[in-house]
């Protein structure tokens, strides 16, 4: 059996649905509306895995799935070697969304990340603490800011409302993904000119290392040609 790893809940799991339905593949959540189960119609050979788009990752990276649907963002985030245990077999058209860093709008000096880099030495000298980004992305926010030259500044985690850190007190500036900038807006926040770090959506991963017997292969082959 091929395992296929979709969000059972969140705001990709609709859509998810939607897409397979589209390609005559329909995906059924069966049991009661608290059961996390589900089956396949319309090919052979594929099973169905609900789970969280967050878990997704880590269940193709250890082969408990064959495929699984999640967002770019998360694959990244949570897999360094991503490349080598995932290959992305379908952008999916939706769940799109922006990993962004973002500063307080009152900040008019600073604009780009080199702008930011000249206040988190100057937020040092002042405050004798270095400038708070909260964030629950670590990876990718380090790496973007190693690459940008950013060096003075403290990641703070925030799994939760992190754009509200700013206004609490608890960080200076965040990075956290935005769609339609709402969140951002209300909280007085302005994206940096260049701090897009990563453009998101939806796709339609395959593991690398999952086992597989010929059968497998064969009904893996045919799937992926029928929604790709
Ligand atoms: N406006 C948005 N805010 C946050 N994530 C979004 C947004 N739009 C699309 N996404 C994407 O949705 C995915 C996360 O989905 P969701 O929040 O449903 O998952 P989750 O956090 O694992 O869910 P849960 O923890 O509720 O099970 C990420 O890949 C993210 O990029
Ligand atoms: O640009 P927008 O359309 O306003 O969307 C962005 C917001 O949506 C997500 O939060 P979510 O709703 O998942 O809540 P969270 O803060 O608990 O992560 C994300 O973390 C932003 O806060």
């Amino acid at each position: 059996m091929i395992k296929l790893g979709v969000p059972s809940k969140g705001r990709l799991m609709e859509k998810t649905f939607q897409w397979f339905d589209r390609r005559g593949i329909t995906l059924m959540r069966t049991g009661s509306d608290r059961e996390y189960a589900g089956a396949v119609d319309g090919i052979d050979g594929v099973s169905l895995v609900l789970l969280s788009a967050g878990e997704v990752p880590r269940e193709l990276a250890a082969g408990r799935i064959h495929l699984g649907v999640t967002g770019t963002d998360l694959i990244h985030e949570k897999l360094p070697l991503w490349e080598q245990q995932v290959e992305p077999m379908a952008e999916m058209g939706f769940g799109h969304a922006d990993l962004v860093l973002a500063v307080p709008q009152g900040w008019v000096d600073v604009d780009l990340t080199d702008d930011l880099d000249a206040a988190a030495a100057a937020f040092r000298a002042a405050h004798g603490h270095r400038l708070r980004i909260a964030t629950k992305y670590h990876r990718l926010v380090r790496d973007f800011l190693r690459d940008a030259g950013v060096a003075d500044y403290a990641l703070v985690d925030s799994q939760g409302a992190t754009e509200g850190t700013v206004a609490n007190e608890t960080a200076e500036a965040i990075a956290d993904i935005t769609s339609s900038g709402d969140t951002l807006r209300a909280n007085h926040l302005k994206i940096l000119s260049d701090g897009l770090i990563l453009a998101s959506q939806a796709t339609l991963w395959r593991s690398r290392v999952a086992d597989m017997d010929d059968d497998d292969r064969s009904v893996l082959r045919h799937l992926i040609d029928r929604v790709s």
